[in-house]
């Protein structure tokens, strides 16, 4: 419609439709349970988006929930600085972290982000790779073979070691590895005790590095924080440095082995695809550089963004409103906290045709094309506070797979289920492995077209049957 007005007459602003609040429903906590009974989150949210709208409200409390991807758009990408996510991570997770990157924002956030990036460069990721890959390698021909192996525990080890290597700088022992790798673990741990415990003995272990750090500057983000300044112009005090590189290492290395503590999962579900990556790795060079990674294993790399989409170790995005504001049409008053999930749109199955499917196809470009399907996937988040190290975590992962599918295959016992919720940021469980080593000289079979598996869910799978029953009664009632 075209708006005609006059010289000088005044525009008329659109007629506006009144804020909504976002509505409390009673029912929320059947969500709940039929998430535990065994539903994705986008399976359990899509009805009750359709019936109260894209926010639901927890009653009595400001926590509001989307699972909507233009929500977490808007919510994320904050443009009118209406959101933080100090408080609202601090509460969440971030309690034993403090003055985080993710809890800092707006003038001091974009200072101490941009330090932080420039150890995350395209030419610095492909230092890191060239100077990493060999250890990586080494370690995973460690892989223990046998039944019962639990491949979190190399996973772990190897992300450990990368992470500390690359931004605290030098060499460690295997044990000092596993030390740094048991105090991460027990940082978020829900005893208090242990976690504070832990987060003293981090403390203490980086801030023996700071008077060599502070006398050198050597290639790692530990010396250049130690020589930066923070936002008020002054150097960083050894408490600030040790908390940005507490988190970043969490950061660095629990997010990535959680990411291939899944792959291995749902390859271990699928001998077929398993099979498909490893003739796609043993088609290219055992030693492939940062680049190369990304071009030769295209069929590995759509697993890796398969894995994000249905497990994304960080499942929400937390936010806190910290002025009046408003969201997709509805009215979002200050102190309100917002849980952007992810999880939701990326289990949609208005939005993901076949949502449950383990399916790493519908990444290949024919179909990623899809107009619905753009923007919709977003494991790292958005906005100002996008995971950083995006590229760093898909160089890393794709080294490791190239390395394990060359030598290794492995299987899971039929029947087993990964409990879901147990492999998100902070609490990560392995699973019980098959694992054999590969004849290196052995001709890969040849490989029949994947069928796509349906993705088992379950916080307590022993419990799925369970669960199921008292819900459909519940639903009945
Ligand atoms: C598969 C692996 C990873 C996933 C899925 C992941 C996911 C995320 C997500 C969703 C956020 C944003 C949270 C929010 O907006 O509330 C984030 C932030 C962050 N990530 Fe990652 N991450 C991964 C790997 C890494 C790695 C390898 C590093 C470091 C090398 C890293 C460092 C960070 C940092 C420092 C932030 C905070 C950024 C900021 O506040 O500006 N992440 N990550």
């Amino acid at each position: 419609m075209r708006i005609t007005r006059r010289p000088g007459e005044p525009e008329q602003a659109a007629p506006q439709r009144p804020l909504a609040p976002a509505v409390a429903p009673r029912d929320l906590a059947l969500i709940g349970w039929r998430i535990l009974a065994g539903s994705s989150p986008g399976d359990a949210f899509g009805p009750a988006r359709h019936k109260y709208g894209p926010l639901l409200r927890v009653p009595l409390t400001k926590l509001v929930l989307t699972t909507e991807a233009d929500l977490a758009h808007a919510v994320t990408m904050n443009q009118r600085a209406a959101f933080s996510a100090e408080p609202a991570w601090t509460m969440a997770l971030l309690p034993f972290f403090r003055k985080a990157l993710l809890q800092r924002e707006f003038g001091e956030h974009r200072n101490d982000r941009l330090l932080i990036q420039q150890a995350l460069t395209p030419t610095r990721i492909a230092e890191y790779a060239d100077r990493m890959g060999p250890r990586i390698r080494a370690a995973v021909l460690q892989c223990p073979v046998g039944d019962g192996v639990d491949l979190r525990v190399l996973f772990k080890r190897i992300a450990m070691r990368v992470a500390l290597e690359v931004f605290v700088g030098g060499e460690f022992s295997d044990a000092r590895v596993d030390q740094v790798g048991r105090w991460f673990d027990q940082v978020v741990h829900w005893n208090v005790v242990r976690a504070q415990k832990a987060r003293v003995s981090l403390y203490r272990f980086l801030a023996a590095y700071l008077p060599g750090k502070r006398a050198v500057r050597s290639p790692d983000l530990m010396a250049h924080l130690c020589h930066a300044t923070s936002h008020d112009g002054d150097p960083f005090t050894d408490s600030e440095i040790i908390h940005h590189m507490i988190f970043f290492l969490f950061a660095a290395h629990d997010t990535s082995t959680i990411t291939m503590t899944n792959m291995a999962y749902y390859l271990a579900m699928d001998p077929d695809r398993q099979q498909r990556a490893r003739a796609e790795s043993l088609s290219a060079a055992r030693v492939l550089d940062s680049r190369e990674l990304r071009v030769s294993l295209g069929e590995l790399d759509r697993i890796v963004r398969e894995t994000l989409r249905l497990r994304p170790p960080v499942p929400s995005a937390f936010r806190t409103a910290v002025v009046d504001t408003d969201v997709g049409g509805h009215r979002i008053p200050k102190g309100t906290f917002m849980i952007v999930n992810m999880w939701g749109h990326h289990t949609d199955s208005e939005i993901w045709p076949d949502a449950r499917r383990f399916d790493p196809d519908r990444f290949r470009i024919e179909r990623r094309d899809d107009p619905e399907q753009r923007g919709v996937w977003m494991p790292f988040g958005g906005g100002v506070h996008k995971c950083i190290g995006m590229y760093f975590a898909q160089m890393e992962i794709l080294t490791v797979f190239h390395a394990l599918l060359r030598d290794f295959e492995w299987t899971i016992p039929p029947g087993y289920v990964l409990p879901t919720f147990e492999n998100s940021l902070g609490s990560s469980r392995g699973f019980p492995a098959t694992v054999r080593r590969r004849d290196p000289d052995a001709v890969c079979a040849p490989v029949t077209p994947a069928v796509p598996g349906e993705v088992r869910w379950g916080v307590a799978p022993n419990l799925m049957k369970r669960l199921h029953k008292s819900v459909s009664r519940s639903s009945s009632a």
